[in-house]
C-alpha cells in the first residue's frame, strides 16, 4: 500500500499530514521516509477492506458471506481477549517485581539488625539445604514405583511379661543411667541383661567365656529394638560393641527361619551386613562364625551357614557354604553386588540389612552401590545403620530411607571415647622419626602407628624395622595377602607395631592396644576419633598420642581443641591459645552437621571441601568418558 498525502492550508503555512485512519496509532515518521513509509492500518479496517472487496466481486452466495462474516468477527473476538490477557500478565509482573523490591528492602533491614554470628549460622543453614537434596537410600525400582512401606517389620519376639509392665517412666530412668537418647516411636524398652532378652542360652554361655557378661549401653537399647524388627540408627562410641548389637538380632532372625523350614542349596540368605572395607567385613565374618557354632554347638539350635562376600578373595574356597543353604552374608560392597548380578544367591528371601560404618560407606561414594543392592531386595526389608560418627546431615538423609525408624545415640556422634587419654604434642616434622621411638617407649605393645600417606607408612615401618622394632604395615596400595598378613601378625601378637593409613582405623578390633600414635595428625576430626578409637575398647583404657606441628592446619587444631575439652582431657598451650573466630562473635558451637567437628562451621568444613573435590573429579572424568 502507498502512502497518501493531502495538503492543508488553513491559511497558514501548508503542512504535510498523513490522512489518518480511525482508531490507529500515532506513528512517528521523519518527511524523508515518506517514499517508503506504509500507514498503519487496524485489523479492523483490514477486515473491512476485504469484506468490501468480497462484496464488490459479487463472488459466493449469501450463506458464503455470513459465514466469512461470522469467522471474521471470532477473530476479532479472538484477538481481544488476547490483548486483554496481555495486558494482565504485564499488570502482574508489575506487582510482582514490586513485591520482590519491598522483600529485598525489608530484608536489607533484618540484615542489618542481624549479629554476625546469626549471619553466618544462616549462611550455613542455606549450604546445607542445598546438599541436602540427595535422592533417599532406596531401590530405583521403588523409587520409581513410587513404594513406601509405612509400618515396620513384624516378629515373633516379645520382651519378657516383666518388662513390658514397666512404665515408661521407667523405662526412660534406664536409659537415663545409661546415658542413652532415643528418637522415634513406640521405643522397645532397654533391657539390662541378655537372658531377659532372650538370647540363646549356648551363645549367652559363650559370651561369657569371653567376658562379655552384661549389655553394653548400645546393646541394651540396641538388641531389643532390632529383634522387634524396627529400622534403627544407632551411634555409639568406638568399643562399645555395636557389631554385636547389630549381628545378634540376624542371627536370631536366622534361627528362627532355619527352624521353621530348613534352608537346602540355593535358598537364602535371611540377612546381610555391609561394611566399608575387606578388613572390616572379615572381622565381623569371624565374629558370626564363633556365634553361630556356639549356638549350635550343644545340638539344641540349628547350624547356620554364613559367607564372606569380599574382593581379592576366591569364592570358590567357599563352595561348602554354597552348596548348602545361606544364612547369613557379610560383604562389602562391590563384590555382593558382583555375586547377585551373577545369581550366585538371590536376596529372595533377603529380609535383614545392617550397614557398619554406615556414614564411612556413603562417604566413600556407596550410595549407588547401596541402592543397587537394594534393587535385589523383592519384599519389605529391616534396615539398621551403625557408626561411632555420624554427623547430622548424614542421619537425617538415612532417617529419609527408614520405616518409622529409632535413633539410639550413646554420647554425642562423633565425640571420643572416654576411655582413651588423650595426648597431643607438638614434634617439629624433621624430629618426629627420632621421637617416635622414644613415644614406643611409653607403653608395652601392641602399639597402632597412623599415618595419612602410604609413603610414610612404608617409611616408618622401614625406620622401625632398621632398629629392631617388630613392625608390619598396612595400606590400601598393599595387596590382599600383605594386608592379611599384617592384622593376623599383629593381632597374633607375633608383631609389637602395626603401621597403619585410615584403611585400619574404622572398625577394627584388635586385642588390648596399649597405645595409638597418630603420626600426621586427620584433616578430618572424624578420622582423629576412630584412630584413637583403636585402643581404650570394651572398657579398658588406653593412650593416645598425636603428632602436631606448623603444617597441621589450624581448623583442624580447633576441632582437636574443642574435642579434648568435651572429653575432659588436657588442651595444651599450643592449642588453647588457638582463637576460634566464632566465639568472638558469641555464638554458639555445635559440631558441624556434615563432620561432626565442633571448632567449624559447614561453610569451611574440610570435609565437604574434599567431597565437592571428589564429586567434580568425578564428573570432569565422566565428562571426558562421555566426549568419546
Ligand atoms: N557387652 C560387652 N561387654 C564387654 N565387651 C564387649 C561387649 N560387647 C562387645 N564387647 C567387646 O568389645 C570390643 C569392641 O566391640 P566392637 O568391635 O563391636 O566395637 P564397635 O562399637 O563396633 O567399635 P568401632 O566403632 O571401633 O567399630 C570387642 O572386642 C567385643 O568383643
Amino acid at each position: 500500500m502507498s502512502s497518501t498525502r493531502t495538503t492543508e492550508t488553513n491559511g497558514a503555512e501548508p503542512t504535510y499530514k498523513r490522512r489518518r485512519t480511525q482508531r490507529s496509532p500515532s506513528p512517528q515518521y521523519k518527511l524523508d521516509d515518506d517514499d517508503t513509509y506504509e500507514p498503519y492500518i487496524s485489523v479492523a479496517q483490514r477486515k473491512q477492506a476485504k469484506l468490501a472487496k468480497l462484496t464488490s466481486w459479487g463472488a459466493g452466495s449469501d450463506k458464503d458471506k455470513a459465514n466469512k462474516l461470522k469467522e471474521e468477527e471470532e477473530e476479532r473476538q479472538d484477538e481481544e481477549r488476547e490483548e486483554e490477557r496481555r495486558k494482565e500478565r504485564a499488570r502482574k509482573e508489575r506487582t510482582l517485581l514490586m513485591e520482590a523490591q519491598e522483600v529485598h528492602e525489608r530484608k536489607a533491614v533484618e540484615d542489618s539488625k542481624k549479629t554476625e554470628t546469626e549471619k553466618a549460622e544462616e549462611h550455613d543453614a542455606e549450604i546445607l539445604a542445598a546438599i541436602a537434596s540427595r535422592r533417599k537410600l532406596a531401590s530405583d525400582l521403588e523409587l520409581a514405583q513410587g513404594v513406601q512401606y509405612t509400618e515396620p517389620v513384624k516378629t515373633s519376639w516379645r520382651p519378657p511379661r516383666f518388662i513390658r509392665e514397666r512404665t515408661s517412666e521407667q523405662h526412660r530412668r534406664l536409659r537415663e543411667k545409661y546415658h542413652i537418647i532415643v528418637e522415634g516411636d513406640d521405643i522397645p524398652p532397654p533391657i539390662e541383661n541378655f537372658t531377659d532378652m532372650k538370647v540363646p542360652e549356648p551363645l549367652i554361655k559363650f559370651l561369657k567365656s569371653k567376658r562379655i557378661t552384661k549389655p553394653t549401653p548400645i546393646q541394651l537399647q540396641g538388641i531389643p529394638t532390632a529383634f522387634a524388627g524396627r529400622d534403627m540408627i544407632g551411634i555409639a562410641f568406638t568399643g562399645s560393641g555395636k557389631t554385636l548389637a547389630f549381628c545378634l538380632p540376624l542371627v536370631m532372625v536366622a534361627l528362627e527361619e532355619e527352624s521353621k523350614l530348613p534352608f537346602v542349596r540355593g535358598e537364602g540368605p535371611v540377612g546381610v551386613v555391609l561394611c566399608p572395607s575387606r578388613e572390616l567385613a572379615t572381622q565381623t565374618y569371624e565374629n558370626v562364625l564363633q556365634w553361630t557354632a556356639s549356638i549350635a554347638k550343644e545340638g539344641k539350635y540349628p547350624q547356620l551357614n554364613t559367607l564372606l562376600c569380599i574382593g581379592g578373595i576366591s569364592m570358590n574356597d567357599q563352595s561348602h557354604v554354597m552348596n548348602k543353604g545361606l544364612h547369613i552374608v557379610v560383604a562389602t560392597p562391590g563384590r555382593l553386588i558382583d555375586m547377585l548380578e551373577k545369581k550366585r544367591f538371590t536376596f529372595d528371601h533377603c529380609k535383614y540389612l545392617c550397614m557398619d560404618e554406615a556414614d564411612r560407606m556413603i562417604d566413600l561414594g556407596f550410595e549407588d552401590d547401596v541402592r543397587n543392592i537394594m534393587s535385589f531386595f523383592k519384599h519389605q526389608r529391616q534396615t539398621l545403620l551403625f557408626s561411632a560418627t555420624m554427623p547430622r546431615k548424614i542421619q537425617d538423609f538415612a532417617q529419609l530411607s527408614l520405616v518409622k525408624p529409632i535413633l539410639v545415640n550413646v554420647g554425642r556422634a562423633g565425640a571420643a571415647n572416654l576411655d582413651v587419654l588423650q595426648v597431643v604434642e607438638y614434634v617439629k616434622q624433621e624430629a618426629k622419626m627420632v621421637y617416635l621411638l622414644e613415644c614406643l617407649q611409653k607403653t608395652p605393645p601392641p602399639v597402632i602407628i597412623f599415618s595419612e600417606n602410604k609413603n610414610e607408612v612404608d617409611d616408618i615401618q622401614e625406620y622401625l624395622l632398621l632398629k629392631g622394632v617388630e613392625a608390619v604395615a598396612i595400606h590400601g596400595s598393599k595387596t590382599q595377602e600383605e594386608r592379611q598378613y599384617a592384622i593376623k601378625s599383629f593381632k597374633s601378637g607375633a608383631k609389637d607395631v602395626m603401621v597403619a593409613s585410615s584403611v585400619a582405623s574404622k572398625g577394627l578390633d584388635f586385642n588390648d592396644i596399649q597405645h595409638v600414635i597418630i603420626f600426621s595428625m586427620p584433616k578430618e576430626i572424624e578420622d582423629y576419633v576412630h584412630q584413637i578409637g583403636r585402643t581404650g575398647r570394651s572398657g579398658k583404657t588406653g593412650i593416645a598420642t598425636t603428632f602436631v606441628n606448623m603444617n597441621t592446619p589450624e581448623q583442624t587444631l580447633l576441632d582437636l581443641k574443642y574435642l579434648l575439652m568435651e572429653a575432659g582431657q588436657k588442651v595444651p598451650p599450643f592449642l588453647t591459645s588457638i582463637e576460634d573466630p566464632r566465639a568472638a562473635q558469641g555464638g554458639s558451637l555445635t559440631g558441624c552437621p556434615v563432620c561432626g567437628g565442633l571448632g567449624h562451621g559447614i561453610s569451611n568444613c574440610p570435609k565437604l571441601e574434599d567431597t565437592q573435590r571428589r564429586q567434580m573429579a568425578s564428573h570432569r572424568v565422566s565428562d571426558d568418558r562421555g566426549g568419546y
